[in-house]
């Protein structure tokens, strides 16, 4: 493989995706504005996804529990990703589709938001913790990709970075979660 003809085609790739992102600014604003509302109401912020979609969930709670850029106290946020005693009971007791919505069922309250992460918009255990964080009245939002799948007839918004390719999904995932925690943190 020629690694400089390779890596122009992804770079080329990449910006290209990211302008088009340019149509989804006023709802990626509008979800900001959903997470300060949440978080000044005493709600918290959970999150899901598997694999790379995991890791966005983790470091994205991180940036809201922790800080991003300013200088504040901690903020309730909380991946359901991370505990492996919980993920691997109800994994082996209930099948993987519950691992997250389990979680939702014990942690989510009517005042939180479950933001899940899935760039098919259809995993199953993502879908079924939205719609188990839907029964208890949480507000929800999808970070997803292609047609939004699923997700799209679920969340109270559904975010779809207009991209087929899963890392393109996921390059732009983490940048709207740090978008998202700048306008949570003003
Ligand atoms: O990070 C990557 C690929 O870039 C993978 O780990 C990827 O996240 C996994 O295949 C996920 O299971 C894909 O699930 P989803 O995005 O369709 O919900
Ligand atoms: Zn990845």
């Amino acid at each position: 493989m020629n690694h400089i003809e390779y890596l122009k085609g992804e770079h080329a790739a990449h910006v290209a995706m990211f302008q088009a992102l340019t149509p989804l600014f006023a709802q990626i604003g509008e979800v900001g504005n959903l997470l300060r509302d949440c978080i000044q109401r005493g709600g918290k912020i959970l999150l899901c996804g598997n694999g790379g979609s995991a890791a966005d969930s983790q470091h994205i709670a991180a940036e809201i529990v922790g800080r991003f850029k300013k200088e504040r106290k901690g903020l309730p946020s909380i991946a359901l990703t991370t505990d492996t005693s919980i993920l691997t009971s109800v994994g082996n007791d209930y099948g993987y589709d519950y691992i997250f919505a389990r979680q939702v069922e014990a942690l989510c309250r009517p005042e939180d938001v479950l933001i899940g992460l899935t760039t098919s918009g259809n995993s199953a255990n993502v879908v079924r913790a939205i719609e188990t964080a839907n029964e208890i009245g949480a507000t929800t939002i999808g970070l997803t990709g292609g047609s939004g799948g699923k997700m799209n007839t679920l969340c109270t918004h559904n975010i779809v970075v207009p991209s087929g390719v899963t890392a393109r999904i996921q390059e732009a995932h983490i940048f709207i979660g740090h978008c998202l925690c700048e306008i949570l943190e003003s």
